[in-house]
């Protein structure tokens, strides 16, 4: 599969609600989250979306390839719609879809991935990381085809990642333990006490 079929879609409309401020403009070692994401999807999509309703607040922490989307919807209807969104606008065969609160992302571990994408069936719509707590829906792969799925499950008022993955056919990557800590989420100020100096990861 050739590297324009897979677009990258980086979420930065949240609410930071548990962080208290934007978690997008946190910064591990002199270096804010988003701008890593963006580094990372970089490496790995010739094409990279971030959706948000702020634009201006994060243009000059992100290389200029990046591009951004609008929201169409109110800002805060959650990843769900943020992806149904994404999908909307952007015309890549598969999307990977990236959480901007995830800093310890790795390029490595994602191409290899991407690389499994052409083995899964057509009818698959989703290709998704899954631990014993369930999917980790903000790291993973959507195939454009999923937005009539996505759309008829909000439309019926579903808001929940785990609920829909439970409902369309969706394939689960296995998480070894080299490759968990890239997806360590940082939601609260708790967290981000948690993160050891990147020279430690
Ligand atoms: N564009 C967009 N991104 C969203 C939206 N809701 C959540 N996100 C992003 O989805 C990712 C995961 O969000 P969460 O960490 O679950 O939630 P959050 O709203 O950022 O933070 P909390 O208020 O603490 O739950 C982050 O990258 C958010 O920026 C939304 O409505 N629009
Ligand atoms: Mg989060």
């Amino acid at each position: 599969m050739s590297d324009s079929a897979i677009a990258a879609l980086i979420l930065a409309g949240g609410k930071s609600s548990r962080m208290g401020r934007d978690k997008a403009l946190i910064e591990w070692e002199g270096k804010p989250f988003l701008t890593r994401v963006c580094q990372v999807a970089v490496c790995c999509c010739s094409s990279v979306y971030v959706l948000t309703s702020w634009p201006e607040r994060y243009r000059d922490i992100v290389s200029e390839s990046v591009q951004f989307l609008p929201e169409s919807s109110p800002v805060g209807q959650g990843p769900l719609m943020a992806l149904t969104d994404g999908l909307t606008q952007i015309d890549a065969e598969w999307v990977l879809l990236l959480a901007c609160d995830l800093p310890q992302l790795q390029p490595e571990i994602l191409q290899d991935w991407m690389s499994q994408l052409t083995d899964v069936s057509q009818s698959t719509l989703a290709v998704v990381p899954r631990q014993e707590s369930g999917w980790e829906p903000l790291c993973g792969f959507y195939r454009r085809s999923a937005l009539t799925a996505l759309q008829a499950f909000l439309q019926q008022g579903g808001r929940s990642f785990q609920t829909w993955l439970s409902q369309v056919p969706v394939h689960p990557l296995k998480l070894e333990p080299t490759t968990k800590p890239m997806l360590f989420n940082c939601n609260t100020p708790q967290d981000l006490q948690e993160l050891k100096p990147e020279s430690q990861t």
